[in-house]
C-alpha cells in the first residue's frame, strides 16, 4: 500500500509532504524536486507569488546519497513569504494587542464564490476566511509535486513509464483533437508559454489570458495527461475501488477547482456508436495491439499497455479581480468578494500537478501488482510478468 499526506499553510513557514511505501533504491535527488516544482511554477497568466516563490526544498527523511530506504520520504517545501506572515500565522498564541494592529490579519468577511471561504467558515465555525483559504489554497499542489517525483521517478525504474502532460484547451480555446506528446516533447512543451503542443492554439491561449487580465477575469481549462510504457493489468475489474480509472479520477478530482475528469475519449463517447467508439484489437506480425487509443489506455479499470490518456477540466480561478457579488458575513450587507492578488489561470501548473497526482496512483497500482522491497525486485518481478504475459 503507498499512503501520502500533506501539511502546511499557504502563507506557513513550509508545506511538508511524508509518502510511505516504495521500496528501497529509487534514485532520486532534491535538485530532481526543485525542477519538478519550477515546471510547476511555469506557465502564463500566473500571478505575482509565482515570480518570487523559491519553493525551497529540503528532503528531511527517507533519502541517502539519492535513493530512497524503504522508509517514509519526508519533503519540506518551504514558502518564501513566511518572514511576512511570521506573526498572524505564528502556531502559538499571540498578545491579541498585537494582533489586533496587524493589517494582515484584518478578517476576511467578504468570501468569494467558487472559493471554500463561505462553506469552510460555516463547517469549521470561523467568522474570518483566513484559515479556510490559507489551506484550501492550490498552494498545497506544492507538496504533491514533490511527492510525484519521487512516484514518477518509480515508475519509470521499475516498468519504464513516462508521464506527460499538456494543455488541450484553456479559456474556451482548444487545441487540435489528437496530438498527443510523448515524453521526448517534455522540454518543448515546458518552453511553450501554456504547455501546449500546437504553437496557433497556444498564441490564441496566451491572447485570450492577455483578454481576461485586460478585462478583470480569470480562466480555467482541459490539461491532458498521457502516460507511455506502462504495462498491461494494472487496477482491476473485480471490484469499482479498484479499477484503475476511478482511483485515477478521484486523484484528479482531488486537485483544487478540478471540476471534471474523462478518460481517453471520455464524454465524446457518449455520442457515437459502438463501431466507433472502441479500439479494435489486431495481430499484424508484432504481437497484440489495439489501432485507435479512444478508451485512454484502459478497459475493464485495468491498463491495456497502450497509451494511457486522462483528461481534467479546471474551472476559472475563483479570485475573479472584477470581483464578484457576495455577502459580508460580519454585517450581512452585500458587497463583492475580497480580492488581494490571484493568477488569471494556473491551468498549464495544473497540468504538472496532474501529472504528480497521476504518477502516485500508478505508483501504488505497480507496487500492488509487482511488490518488491528493492527497485531490482519490483523491476524483476514486472519483467518476468512481462515474459510470461499471454497474447503479447
Ligand atoms: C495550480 C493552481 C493555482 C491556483 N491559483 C489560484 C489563485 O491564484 N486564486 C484562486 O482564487 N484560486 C486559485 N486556484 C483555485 C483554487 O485553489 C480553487 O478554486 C479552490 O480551492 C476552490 O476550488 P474547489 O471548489 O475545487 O475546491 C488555483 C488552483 C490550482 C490547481
Ligand atoms: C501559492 C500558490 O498558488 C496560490 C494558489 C491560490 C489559491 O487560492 O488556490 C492563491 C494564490 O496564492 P496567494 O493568495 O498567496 O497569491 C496562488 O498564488 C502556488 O501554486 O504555489
Amino acid at each position: 500500500m503507498l499512503r501520502w499526506l500533506t501539511a502546511g499553510e499557504s502563507h506557513g513557514p513550509a508545506l511538508v509532504a511524508i509518502l510511505e511505501g516504495l521500496p528501497a533504491h529509487v534514485e532520486v535527488t532534491t535538485e530532481d524536486i526543485s525542477d519538478a516544482l519550477a515546471r510547476r511554477r511555469l506557465g502564463y497568466g500566473r500571478g505575482a507569488r509565482m515570480k518570487f516563490e523559491a519553493d525551497g526544498v529540503r528532503v528531511i527523511g527517507g533519502l541517502r546519497h539519492g535513493r530512497t530506504q524503504g522508509g517514509p520520504v519526508a519533503i519540506e517545501v518551504g514558502n518564501t513569504e513566511w518572514p511576512k506572515w511570521e506573526r498572524v500565522m505564528a502556531a502559538d498564541p499571540i498578545d491579541p494587542a498585537e494582533l489586533e494592529s496587524l493589517a494582515r490579519n484584518a478578517p476576511l468577511t467578504r468570501p468569494r464564490p467558487g472559493h471554500a471561504d463561505l462553506v469552510g467558515m460555516q463547517k469549521y465555525a470561523f467568522e474570518d476566511a483566513r484559515p479556510i483559504l490559507e489551506r484550501a489554497s492550490a498552494r498545497e499542489t506544492a507538496a504533491r509535486v514533490a511527492l510525484g517525483t519521487v512516484a514518477s521517478k518509480f515508475l519509470q525504474q521499475t516498468v519504464g513509464a513516462r508521464i506527460v502532460s499538456h494543455v488541450v484547451a484553456l479559456g474556451g480555446v482548444k487545441a487540435p483533437y489528437g496530438l498527443v506528446p510523448d515524453p521526448d516533447d517534455v522540454a518543448k512543451l515546458d518552453a511553450d508559454p501554456v504547455r501546449c503542443l500546437d504553437p496557433e492554439a497556444s498564441a490564441a491561449m496566451v491572447a485570450r489570458i492577455d483578454q481576461a487580465h485586460k478585462d478583470g477575469d480569470t480562466l480555467g481549462g482541459v490539461v491532458e495527461v498521457a502516460v507511455h510504457g506502462l504495462p498491461p493489468g494494472l487496477g482491476s475489474h473485480v471490484h469499482g475501488d479498484r479499477r484503475l480509472d476511478a482511483r485515477l479520477a478521484g486523484a484528479l478530482m482531488g486537485i483544487q477547482a478540478i471540476k471534471g475528469v474523462e478518460l481517453g475519449d471520455g464524454f465524446d463517447l457518449a455520442h457515437v456508436p459502438g463501431s466507433e467508439a472502441h479500439d479494435e484489437i489486431v495481430d499484424e506480425g508484432q504481437g497484440i495491439r489495439r489501432v485507435t487509443g479512444r478508451s485512454g489506455g484502459i478497459e475493464g479499470g485495468m491498463s491495456t499497455g497502450e497509451v494511457l490518456r486522462v483528461r481534467a477540466a479546471m474551472k476559472p480561478i475563483a479570485t475573479v479581480p472584477r470581483a464578484l457579488r457576495t455577502v459580508d458575513v460580519a454585517t450581512g450587507e452585500a458587497t463583492v468578494a475580497h480580492h488581494q492578488r490571484s493568477d488569471v489561470c494556473a491551468v498549464p501548473a495544473a497540468g504538472i500537478v496532474a501529472e504528480a497526482m497521476v504518477a502516485l496512483v500508478l505508483a501504488e497500482a505497480v507496487v500492488e501488482k509487482f511488490g518488491g522491497d528493492s527497485v531490482m525486485e519490483t523491476r524483476r518481478n514486472a519483467e518476468s510478468y512481462l515474459d510470461t504475459l499471454r497474447y503479447r
